[in-house]
């Protein structure tokens, strides 16, 4: 399975091509719709949040409510296009006689400059457009039909905040995975922890109120990967070396990490590595999860747990400097609108690359032209699993 995404953040729409989805898979635009309104919520967008209620168009692949096998297009439109219709439009647009429009002014932390520079613009709209986190809207679509394949195969997953500006939520390993969906969807900030979720939208009101943004930390928890998924034999067949890249291409992540992450290399291996138990009902289990889910570049069977952080977003209302490639100029300029903090919005975003590569490490170990050929094998997979 692979995917495709086109469309510029102010253009006329995003469109998402999913190509390798197995035939007879349930799927309804409803699903989709669920996942992109979730990634519109969060304490801390701006007001381009307000303008946009993305909705999906599902333009091929599906008929009666089940996939075909053949691509799957969904397209997502922008509301925002109506204004910008005079500059995004495909009609010859005159950048010499509206020059007040044209972006000469790269934001520190953004694609502007780097953009410019490599695809030879001087109007940096051509790349703001383009490296906007709009695309994100595209990911989760894609990502959603990932996830509908894999709650069909009982396979759950949910992305939270875990932390916020330094405001780290307290982590209660007891939850199910059924309280972390509940808890966080009724948090405005995703969090599962009450206390901290308050003091994180604290911390981001007052970051707008100084014109300034915040960042943080995402987790993403699945439950119900049998053992076994992805491989060892080769780098880029290491499912959890997949998903790393995914999430670290997230706009804005900086850093992945998988159960207790970087904070292994400060204890020893005995306190590290998760001992192997084993039950008559269950099969082989593992006493804890420092690892996070993986061995080898494979599921271990415990639940997979990996964390992404983001940066502060890098548009500021009192920003840093930076320098005018027309004019060569020093400026401090403000700008119209951005999100100060993105972070509960990220971690929808999270969930679903997640997803993506989760289902496609699926699809290629077992039977994948046929949705209920795949889910006998993966029943069948399950039972030997429990008996080896
Ligand atoms: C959901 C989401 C919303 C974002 N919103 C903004 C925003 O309003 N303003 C901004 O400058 N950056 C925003 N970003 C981050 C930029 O898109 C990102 O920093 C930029 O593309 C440069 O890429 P890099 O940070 O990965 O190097 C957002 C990111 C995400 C994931
Ligand atoms: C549009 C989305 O996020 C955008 C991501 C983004 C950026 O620079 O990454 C900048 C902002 O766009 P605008 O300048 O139009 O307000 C965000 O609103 C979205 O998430 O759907």
């Amino acid at each position: 399975m692979r995917y495709l995404t086109a469309g510029e953040s102010h253009g006329k729409q995003l469109t998402t091509i999913v190509e390798g989805v197995p035939a007879q898979l349930p799927l309804q635009s409803t699903d989709i719709n669920e996942s992109l309104l979730r990634r519109q919520k969060g304490h801390g967008r701006g007001k381009r949040m307000q303008i946009e209620k993305d909705l999906v168009d599902i333009a091929g692949g599906v008929r009666h409510g089940y996939t075909l096998g053949s691509p799957i297009a969904l397209v997502v439109k922008n509301d925002d296009f109506k204004h910008w219709e005079d500059i995004m439009g495909e009609d010859p647009y005159d950048q010499d006689k509206d020059i007040r429009r044209t972006v000469t002014r790269p934001r520190p932390g953004h694609a502007d400059l780097n953009g410019a520079i490599k695809y030879g613009h001087r109007d940096m709209r051509n790349i703001l457009e383009r490296s906007s986190a709009r695309e994100t809207a595209a990911r989760v679509a894609a990502g959603a039909v990932a996830k509908s394949l894999l709650q069909h195969l009982d396979i759950n997953i949910v992305g939270y905040v875990n932390e916020i500006a330094g405001i780290k939520a307290k982590a209660d390993h007891q939850l199910t995975i059924q309280e972390r969906i509940t808890i966080s969807e009724a948090s405005p900030v995703r969090c599962l922890d009450q206390q901290a979720g308050e003091e994180m939208m604290t911390a981001i009101d007052q970051a707008k109120q100084e014109g300034d943004s915040i960042g943080g930390i995402c987790e993403v928890y699945i439950e119900g990967v049998p053992a076994g998924i992805g491989s060892y034999v080769h780098y880029d067949r290491k499912l959890d070396a997949r998903i790393a890249f995914a999430v670290q291409s997230i706009n804005a992540f900086k850093g992945v990490e998988f159960g207790i992450g970087f904070e292994a290399a400060r204890r020893n291996g005995s306190e590290v590595h998760d001992e192997i138990i084993w039950s008559e009902g269950t099969g082989y289990s593992r006493r804890t999860n420092n690892l996070g889910g993986f061995e080898g570049g494979m599921t271990s069977g415990m639940p997979i747990v990996v964390k992404g952080v983001m940066k502060p977003i890098p548009t500021l209302y009192k920003p840093l400097q930076s320098i005018d490639i027309a004019t060569k100029e020093v400026f401090n300029a403000s700008i119209e609108r951005s999100d100060s903090c993105a972070v509960p919005a990220a971690a929808v975003v999270m969930e679903h690359v997640v997803a993506f590569e989760l289902a496609n490490a699926i699809l290629e170990q077992f039977p994948n032209d046929q949705f209920p050929k795949l889910k006998q094998a993966i029943d069948q997979y399950r039972e030997e699993v429990r008996c080896f």
